[in-house]
């Protein structure tokens, strides 16, 4: 199997491929820049960009993931996920490599700057739909992204929402409401979103979330 920090790696070793890949990628992300969409749980993310794809099915992309998993009947390496060895993964890591990962039920899980860049290179706008942590990650590298953050009304309606979703239990619900909560004080401090959009009325939210995306057709390029 072909695996990506395989690839990555044995691109290093030689300069010239090195620099090319460098400067591709780079050239890549600042046309097609990366946007990170953050915001708390249930604000309403995966609705309004259920909505920017469905608009734009031919611009927008989200990033492969790599997993230490094995792949299920049907996956295919690159296209589900990256699938990786456990040694694999923790090089990758070791290297910088991860904006984000975490271990659930024995695997790693996570996504890597490569991955993002990968988006670009095909020539698509990448999305990044990641957590407090994930966007200070994101910062520390020359993806060049751009930050959206997208608010609730209020946490009593955040909590509506959640409650309304019925996918939460009393005990993830308190803590979904509680990282809310640090998200929010995140979003104040100065310059750590570009933009911030309050997901109050859904039509009206999703023309504020598009028309800065696209940008008179810019995308903040
Ligand atoms: N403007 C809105 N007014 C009322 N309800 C909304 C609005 N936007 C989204 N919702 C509802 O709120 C719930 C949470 O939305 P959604 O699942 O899109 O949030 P999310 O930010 O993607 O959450 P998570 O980060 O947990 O995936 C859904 O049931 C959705 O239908």
């Amino acid at each position: 199997m072909y695996h990506l920090p395989f690839r990555a790696f044995s691109a290093s070793l030689n300069p010239f491929i090195r620099a090319r890949r460098f400067a591709s990628t780079m050239s890549a992300v600042s046309q097609f820049r990366p946007v990170v969409i953050s915001g708390p749980s249930g604000t309403g993310k995966s609705t309004l960009l259920g909505r920017l794809f469905k608009e734009f099915p031919d611009k927008f992309g989200f990033s492969i993931s790599h997993t230490t998993r094995q792949p299920r009947a049907g996956e295919q390496d690159c296209r589900e996920y990256y699938f990786v060895t456990k040694e694999a993964f923790l090089d990758l890591v070791a290297a910088d490599g991860f904006i984000e990962h975490a271990q659930f039920g024995g695997n790693h899980y996570g996504t890597s700057v490569q991955a993002v860049k990968n988006i670009a290179e095909k020539e698509r706008i990448c999305i990044l739909d990641i957590e407090m942590e994930g966007v200070k990650q994101v910062k520390k590298t020359d993806l060049n992204a751009r930050f959206l953050f997208l608010a609730p009304p209020s946490l009593e309606e955040l909590e509506k929402r959640l409650r309304g979703r019925g996918t939460e239990t009393e005990d993830s619900l308190a803590k979904r409401l509680a990282q809310a909560k640090n998200e929010l004080e995140f979003a104040k401090l100065p310059g750590s979103h570009e933009k911030i959009v309050v997901n109050d009325d859904v039509e009206k939210a999703y023309t504020e979330l598009r028309d800065w995306v696209v940008d008179g057709g810019r995308f903040g390029a």
